[in-house]
């Protein structure tokens, strides 16, 4: 036979105890003694046993102990103060509970209001304990609870069920029957749905709280009964039916709906339900946080008594769940419940904010039947790439059950994004690149790289760096996958290609990517898959408040400018600043103008300011100095080293890091990185001149000054930079930095860095004005090698018969004849649209279609007539020697792009 515990032998001893001493209780020594147990050790086991609500503490000195007779699952756990929502929504309702007990000498009728299932029942049997453990009831006082509604329509067998009756008092009744009132004598009779109560039946209820005296049908004599009535009703307090009990009973309890409860009230009833649940099965319970969401959220009219059965069944499904597939653990999912339950869902997206407060991430916890709860150790990683086939069971599980197809989605959908959210959260911080490196391929690594830049500029939109690591993870996983043959669908496609349809298109471009690269075929699924960790970037993760600032402060017009102009356009955040400071500015202007803008822009987290000589490096110094706001300088100031910190700054809100990272990238220019980053995002790349001078940082600058006041630099859109050659290895650098993003056309100055492929002018050619003429001639030849460049990538859309070259000539020569023959000026976007015209006009022609009418043909005809003739002349003389001819349309259309006519 087993051995007894301890705790069994006091539960025993108080059942004998009890079944001897009708109505009293015992004290812990007596009990230590009698069964031979240390007191310490009988002490804390009677604390136990009343915190699992199987013994009654009667208060007094000593305290007495009983059995609790009245033991339900519900009352389970201490009594009105360990009560979900004790100290807030029922705070009230128990204060008056308490009251209706203590008043003297055996307390106040009481009545119950509230809707179905909100806990009149347990309230009243809490009442009951209240009234023991505090002397006003014996310990062994009954609790009888009567349904008024059970005998609605036969009011007779109600009446003699309440009060008792006489046998043959009514027909059927064949012998005597005592009554609840009699029953519940010195205890607690609950009526429940009191309302329902006859007439006839309510005046001998009054009479009998008035009297204490009730009379049996078939009776004569009166009876008396001790007995403390609560009556509960879900009617609405004011309603008619109602005034007669409002008006007689002195205390009215109105218990909440469960609606007006706290989120974390419910939440706390949830943990209580499954914990009870656990404890019936003897089993650990692992729940899923979107079981969690889902309970909290649903609509659930039947309270908590509701809340409570819906638990129960979801409990039961994966009970029988578990024995069926021989699992080992029980695992609660938002599927295992019913559909009004994972309606809940649907909610979320609304409820986010605040749900995530009460269930965090997308941790399982564990229910145990000791009634703890815990964050489940066992759950699986998600990195494990078993997440899909996970989601596959679910769905298969789900279609067997009969769930609709359309719940499904929605059901999956949710799982899939906490999967995301999961992905990114767990990528973010503890991961970097080296880290990843052990996980990832570098070829996935360079072209999720790629693929997020190009994303970032086509969307306008930043993404944070987990997009970066959680998308390389995910890749990883689903080549393996592919490769493995395994077949995925995504519940969510339709939602994406619907909501989300330019990240799509995005993802489809970047699948094929991946296909070539590593020879596989992704299904659409999987890149649907992709396009939702585009959508991250949506997301309100960007707080540009507290994060750092960049000003970008630079010598020159407007140099500062033009690049937190493109900063500004490719990173889509305002939080960089541009101060150009002009040569001639005074410096003690220029910092006082450059602290101001740090004061007045700054967001209390620091500032990133780029500068690109050392006079503007010791600014730095000294605002942080005199402001107190952090500053931290970055001298190799170029446009990506802008875009890259506008970037960061946007992502990330310490300084420090951000600062030592631009700094790596900027040392680390030709690792992939910024190299990618400038290939995406300078498509077309900007003609720069470079001035250098050795004679002090200002030379250079004034070199500049004066380029820009010639002509032709004006009408060239070409930008210029100067650069100080103090330290030859930095200006290499700043040099190749440059060329990843720019087109350097020339390097004035009084120095020659000798630099292959790229023209000196030295500045004495234009200081003695020998016109220019050499910088004029490079820019003019770059502009055609530019031209070539067009044709060269638009080869493949060239027509087959007719060579390159050909096209390369026709364009370039007709851009010289306008410029030199007419006297038109080209700027290179202009000759840019003429080439790409001619291009699409040779191939029409040759192809012998017919060429759309242009609308400023006599426009440009009536008053460009002669140049007009002239460029058709010569450009019919080279066509000519294809057998191609053209006619006044095409010209009209080369003019109209010219001299900018436009209808
Ligand atoms: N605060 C609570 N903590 C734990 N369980 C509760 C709580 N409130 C209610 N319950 C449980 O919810 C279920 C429904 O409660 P109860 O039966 O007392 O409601 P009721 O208002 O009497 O419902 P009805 O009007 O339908 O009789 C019970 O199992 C009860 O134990």
């Amino acid at each position: 036979m087993k051995k007894l515990t301890n705790r069994d032998k006091v539960l025993r001893y108080l059942e004998k105890f009890n079944d001897r001493n009708v109505g009293i209780g015992i004290d812990t020594n007596s009990i230590a003694t009698d069964i031979e147990i240390d007191r310490a050790n009988v002490s804390k086991l009677l604390n136990q046993l009343y915190e699992e609500g199987l013994v009654i503490k009667i208060k007094g000195k000593p305290v007495l102990y009983t059995l609790n007779k009245n033991n339900t699952q519900e009352n389970k756990r201490g009594g009105f103060d360990n009560t979900i929502g004790a100290d807030k929504s029922l705070k009230k309702c128990i204060q008056q509970a308490k009251a209706s007990i203590l008043y003297p000498p055996r307390g106040l009728y009481s009545l119950l209001l509230g809707e179905t299932g909100v806990g009149k029942t347990l309230f009243a049997e809490l009442m009951h304990r209240f009234a023991i453990e505090n002397g006003i009831l014996q310990p062994n006082a009954p609790f009888i609870t009567f349904n008024c509604a059970d005998y609605a329509s036969l009011p007779q067998l109600l009446m003699a069920q309440l009060f008792g009756s006489k046998k043959g008092s009514y027909t059927g009744s064949d012998k005597d029957r005592v009554g609840l009132v009699e029953k519940a004598n010195n205890g607690v009779l609950l009526l429940d749905e009191v309302h329902r109560l006859p007439p006839e039946g309510q005046e001998m209820l009054f009479y009998l709280m008035d009297k204490g005296e009730f009379t049996p049908l078939g009776e004569d004599q009166t009876k008396k009964s001790n007995v403390l009535i609560i009556c509960a009703t879900t009617e609405e307090a004011d309603t008619s039916l109602l005034s007669t009990f409002t008006r007689r009973i002195p205390i009215s309890i109105t218990i909440p709906p469960l609606r007006e409860r706290t989120l974390e009230e419910r939440y706390g009833l949830i943990c209580e339900f499954i914990k009870v649940e656990s404890s019936r099965i003897g089993r650990e319970i692992v729940v899923s946080p979107n079981s969690l969401r889902s309970l909290l959220l649903y609509n659930c009219t039947g309270n908590v008594g509701q809340l409570k059965s819906d638990i129960q069944l979801g409990c039961a499904n994966v009970f029988l769940k578990s024995i069926s597939k021989k699992q080992k653990e029980i695992s609660l999912h938002s599927t295992d419940f019913a559909s009004h339950v994972k309606q809940g869902l649907i909610l979320y997206k609304n409820n986010k904010e605040y749900i995530d407060t009460i269930v965090d991430g997308n941790e399982r916890l564990s229910f145990s039947s000791d009634g703890i709860e815990k964050k489940y150790e066992g759950a699986q990683s998600l990195f494990e790439g078993l997440f899909y086939e996970n989601l596959e069971d679910r769905v298969q599980e789900l279609k067997q059950r009969g769930v609709e197809e359309e719940d499904i989605n929605v059901l999956m959908s949710f799982e899939i994004e906490s999967y995301f959210k999961e992905l990114i959260d767990k990528s973010q911080g503890n991961i970097n690149k080296e880290e990843l490196s052990k996980l990832v391929e570098k070829e996935t690594m360079d072209l999720v790289e790629e693929f997020i830049y190009f994303a970032g500029t086509k969307l306008n939109r930043v993404f944070p760096n987990k997009t970066f690591y959680g998308l390389c993870l995910h890749i990883t996983s689903s080549i393996e996958r592919l490769r493995a043959g395994k077949k995925i669908i995504n519940h969510n496609l339709k939602k994406v290609i619907e909501d989300y349809k330019d990240e799509y298109i995005l993802a489809l471009n970047f699948a094929t990517k991946i296909e070539k690269q590593f020879a596989i075929k992704l299904p659409v699924d999987e890149i649907g898959f992709i396009s939702m960790f585009l959508t991250l970037g949506k997301d309100p993760i960007i707080d540009e408040a507290k994060h750092p600032i960049v000003v970008v402060a630079m010598h020159g017009r407007n140099t500062a400018s033009s690049m937190v102009e493109v900063a500004q356009k490719l990173v889509g955040g305002y939080n960089i600043y541009a101060y150009d400071m002009h040569l001639d500015k005074n410096p003690q202007t220029a910092y006082e103008e450059l602290k101001e803008m740090v004061v007045k822009n700054h967001r209390g987290v620091g500032v990133l300011l780029l500068v690109d000589m050392g006079s503007l490096k010791m600014f730095g110094k000294l605002i942080e100095e005199q402001t107190g706001i952090k500053v931290k300088v970055i001298e190799m100031v170029s446009t990506i080293t802008a875009i890259e910190c506008a970037r960061k700054s946007l992502i990330e809100s310490d300084i420090n890091k951000i600062w030592e990272s631009v700094n790596e990238s900027i040392s680390n220019f030709f690792n992939s990185s910024l190299k990618k980053m400038t290939e995406v995002y300078v498509a077309q790349k900007e003609k720069i001149i470079i001035t250098v001078c050795t004679t002090g940082e200002g030379s250079a600058v004034a070199i500049k000054e004066m380029l820009e006041k010639k002509k032709y630099i004006q009408n060239e859109e070409v930008q210029i930079i100067p650069l100080n050659v103090n330290n030859l290895k930095e200006f290499y650098a700043s040099v190749n930095k440059l060329k990843e993003i720019k087109r350097i056309v020339a390097i004035v100055g009084t120095f020659n860095p000798d630099i292959y492929g790229i023209p000196y002018v030295p500045v004495s050619d234009i200081f003695e004005d020998k016109d220019g003429k050499s910088l004029k001639n490079i820019l003019e030849n770059d502009s055609i090698k530019a031209y070539g460049w067009i044709v060269e990538n638009y080869k493949k859309e060239l027509d087959s018969t007719i060579d390159a070259e050909f096209y390369k000539e026709i364009c370039i020569s007709t851009i010289e004849f306008l410029k030199k023959n007419l006297g038109f000026h080209i700027s290179e976007g202009v000759g840019t649209g003429i080439v790409l015209h001619m291009i699409c006009a040779i191939k029409r022609i040759s192809l012998g279609e017919k060429c759309p009418p242009c609308e400023v043909k006599d426009k440009i005809m009536s008053e460009y007539g002669e140049e007009a003739n002239k460029l058709k002349e010569y450009m019919n003389e080279l066509a000519g020697k294809k057998g191609i001819s053209i006619d006044d349309d095409e010209v009209s259309f080369i003019l109209r792009n010219v001299l900018q006519i436009y209808e």
